[in-house]
């Protein structure tokens, strides 16, 4: 008996640290994080190497730089940290919410998003077509108050005309990002965090960026509109996400805003 809980107990634990490794993996991907992660992975095989060749010295030096290390680890891949912590939390706090609904603990709360998602989605359309260059930031669940302070403050019912007129190119509030929290634009004119990541293609320039930027920090999600291409994008957890047609886009954003 205690040999088959072993087993089934080391088939969980291999499966969990394989979970592990790949979203490490998905975070640092593409960034110049993979070549530092790398670099640790391999100085910890020489260092099990070293421990055990029973070479005492550089066993312990690199015990040593190792232990200091895991401070180092923390201050480098901090942005990476923070990502894994928040797509951890995120998951679980809408896994909670399913959870609890079935439950029927919450009978009454809406099955769909409280955002207008079709209202959002009408607008970004109308904007692709009149290269009116916008970016939009629905909030999910980790605050966005700290970014809000930067814009204007306001408590306006989302509507199709509202996001507009607001991103309109002649309108004094058109300049910066549009936060949405449920069904509300509740600030524009957000100066939002830009992304440090390097590897991101050139044509993309700051508004771009900044969607990138305040996914990575938290977990809204971010609607983009090219002024030069008139493109439509969508950005998640600090990548763009790719959709086919805008029905794709909508289907996506209902299961985020659920
Ligand atoms: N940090 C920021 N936060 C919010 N909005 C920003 C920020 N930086 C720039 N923007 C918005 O992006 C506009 C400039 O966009 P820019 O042309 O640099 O970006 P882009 O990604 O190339 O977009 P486009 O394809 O629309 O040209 C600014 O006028 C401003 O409205």
């Amino acid at each position: 008996m205690d040999i088959i809980n072993l087993r089934i107990l080391d088939i969980v634990d291999i499966v969990l640290v394989a979970f592990l490794l790949y979203y490490i993996y998905k975070l640092v991907k593409g960034t110049a994080a993979i070549n530092i992660f790398i670099g640790i992975v391999m100085i910890y095989l020489v260092w099990k190497l070293t421990q055990l060749l029973a070479m005492e010295m550089l066993s312990s030096v690199l015990g040593e730089f190792i232990g200091v290390g895991m401070f180092a680890l923390i201050v480098v891949f901090q942005q990476e940290i923070r990502k894994f912590l928040l797509m951890i939390g995120s998951t679980n706090f809408g896994r909670r919410r399913k959870f609890l609904r079935t439950l029927k603990f919450m009978r009454d709360a809406p099955e769909e998003s409280l955002t207008d998602i079709n209202s959002i989605l009408a607008a970004c359309k109308n904007m692709s077509k009149t290269h009116t260059g916008a970016i939009i930031v629905i909030k999910r669940s980790t605050s966005l108050d700290f970014v809000k302070t930067s814009g204007d403050v306001m408590d306006i019912k989302l509507n199709t005309p509202i996001i507009l007129s607001i991103f309109y190119k002649n309108s004094t509030l058109h300049d910066g990002a549009m936060i949405i929290e449920d069904n509300k634009i509740t600030a524009t004119r957000v100066i939002l965090p830009v992304t440090n990541d390097r590897d991101i293609p050139l044509r993309y320039g700051l508004r771009h960026r900044a969607a990138l930027g305040i996914t990575e920090k938290t977990d809204a999600v971010a609607l983009i509109v090219s002024e030069e291409t008139g493109q439509i994008s969508y950005v998640k957890n600090g990548e763009f996400i790719k959709f086919e047609t805008l029905d794709e886009l909508n289907e996506k954003l209902k299961k985020e805003l659920i």
